[in-house]
């Protein structure tokens, strides 16, 4: 019989048995009644999964119920009376507290190990029959579940071990493919893959490492600087990164910053406002705003005015440009491939170019070696030139022999592949049989050369040798070269008597292979 279980205080009495009524209690059916509500509890708490005990301050097991004997033994022994006693120790604080406590800590569910069965309980102040302070405490075997939390946090173990592998695997899986496709490019390359904008000729280390980084660069929309000595090529470089780049298919302007003077060349870029200068009749859009989307490349570069270097710097910094007579600020989306045979550190240095804006072009450098360091690619220059000019002057050579051949490997080509192309264009001109010989060699420097352009043309000589368009490009290339030769190669002057614009003239001197320095240099000497 146990007798804590009387604890007729308690509301739940009253609840549970409302029948009883207080009036009608006589000793006998009181008891009666105790005995039935003790029996009642006794089978309620022998049916619960649960384990219940009643603790005495001190350790001591006053009541256990079916469960609690099923797991421990009764009356409990070993180890399980030590830590029931522990846990009494610890629940104790809950009884003498019991006023204060509130009623989260009296519930509070907590774990521990009696023996190696891992439990949770929680324990409630209770109150003898005799007045007496007990403990009740409410106990789970969480065996079970404590081997569910143990594998589920394997099998998550094991899962993240599994995710990490694959991630790794993966990882690596794509540096293979990255290291794969640079050697797929890298070997396209030393193969000679041409895209189909690639205009270069010449498989020489250098120009193999120099594609590889148009190839590299091209993508992003970063501005990009390219330098090289004259005659190397930086237009070729400039349309293979337009080519291969995201705006391939938009538009794309070249400028030759050298060409026209600064203020045109600002209203030319940055467009005007009506009445921003005499003749200003009505608004201009420039170069700037018409390219929008596209790609402009500044060829030049080193040679603007301070005043175009802070316009231009305002396009690189904020992507915006402002109309000349105007104040407003107009945003555009260009990207600016610049190029320079000036050396623009030392300009720097010169204090003759801004050092922000030569940081904002310089993002990129692509570097065109001289033709001086990649001699190995003049062999295919040279029958690439060949080809060409043979097609054009419609001749029929078809050998150029071993001697020419060194002869144009020791050279040192100060002009650089320009300077080879004149040489091959004069001397397929110039061959009278099928194959180039010596005396159709005319290098830039030769004297030779400045007499020939000076001389009176003679058709005579040519009629007959010659197709008609040769004869004629011959010709204009005299007739430029004189007139730079009579304004002691000064290209304003030259082409203002030819009534030709600055550019024009500029395009056909490239094209004929005129050198203003030269014919300054040869009237100085
Ligand atoms: N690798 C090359 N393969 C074929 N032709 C080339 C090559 N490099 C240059 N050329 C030719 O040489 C000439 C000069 O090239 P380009 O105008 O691009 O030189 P540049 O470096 O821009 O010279 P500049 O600084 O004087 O403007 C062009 O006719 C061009 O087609």
């Amino acid at each position: 019989m146990l007798p804590y279980f009387n604890n007729c205080r308690s509301p739940i009495f009253n609840l549970a048995y409302p029948h009883v009524s207080n009036k009608n209690v006589t000793v006998s059916n009181m008891q009666e009644e105790v005995h039935r509500l003790s029996t009642n509890w006794r089978t309620l708490l022998d049916a619960m999964p649960e384990m219940v005990f009643l603790l005495r301050e001190t350790g001591e097991v006053e009541y256990m119920n079916r469960s609690a004997k099923g797991c421990f033994g009764f009356p409990c022994g070993g180890r399980a009376t030590t830590c029931l006693r522990e846990v009494s120790q610890q629940c104790g604080t809950i009884l003498n507290d019991a006023d204060d406590c509130d009623a989260t800590e009296q519930g509070r569910v907590t774990e521990t190990l009696i023996d190696t069965t891992p439990v949770e309980y929680s324990s409630v102040p209770f109150v003898g029959y005799t007045g007496e302070k007990l403990i009740m405490l409410v106990m789970r075997d969480i065996t079970q579940r404590k081997n569910f939390e143990r594998e589920l946090l394997q099998f998550n173990t094991s899962i993240e071990t599994i995710l990490q592998q694959k991630i790794s695997e993966l990882q690596a899986s794509e540096e293979t493919r990255i290291r794969l496709s640079r050697q797929v490019n890298s070997l396209k390359t030393q193969l000679g893959f041409h895209h189909k904008a690639d205009q270069m000729v010449g498989r020489s280390r250098k120009m193999r490492e120099l594609r590889e980084m148009i190839h590299q660069v091209a993508g992003s929309d970063a501005t990009i600087l390219i330098t090289g000595e004259s005659g190397t090529g930086k237009e070729l470089v400039a349309n293979l990164l337009k080519a291969t780049s995201q705006r391939e298919d938009k538009p794309f302007l070249k400028i030759n910053c050298n060409a026209i003077n600064d203020s045109l060349l600002e209203a030319d870029l940055f467009g005007y406002e009506k009445g921003a200068f005499t003749g200003a009749t009505a608004r201009k859009v420039g170069k700037f705003e018409v390219v929008d989307g596209g790609t402009i490349f500044l060829d030049e570069i080193g040679d603007i005015s301070p005043r175009m270097q802070v316009s231009l710097l305002r396009v690189l910094q904020n992507g915006e440009i402002i109309r000349v007579g105007g104040n407003e600020p107009i945003k555009v989306d260009v990207r600016v491939i610049a190029a320079t045979n000036v050396d623009l550190a030392q300009a720097v240095k010169d204090k003759k170019f801004r050092l922000d804006l030569y940081y904002r072009l310089n993002i990129i450098n692509i570097d065109i070696p001289p033709l001086r360091e990649r001699k190995e690619d003049i062999v295919e220059l040279v029958s690439f030139f060949v080809n060409h000019y043979r097609e054009a002057f419609k001749k029929e050579i078809d050998f150029v022999p071993k001697s020419i051949i060194n002869r144009l490997l020791a050279h040192d080509w100060p002009g650089n592949v320009r300077e080879l192309e004149n040489l091959i264009q004069r001397a397929v001109l110039m061959a009278k049989g099928k194959m180039i010989t010596e005396a159709d060699l005319i290098f830039d420097q030769d004297p030779r050369i400045e007499q020939q352009r000076v001389d009176t043309f003679n058709i005579d000589d040519k009629l007959g040798a010659l197709p008609l368009k040769a004869i004629v490009a011959d010709f204009e290339a005299a007739i430029i070269h004189r007139a730079l030769d009579k304004y002691n190669g000064n290209v304003s002057t030259a082409a203002t008597q030819l009534k030709l614009g600055k550019t024009a003239l500029y395009d056909k001197m490239k094209q004929h292979g005129i050198s203003a320095k030269h014919i300054k240099q040869s009237k100085r000497n």
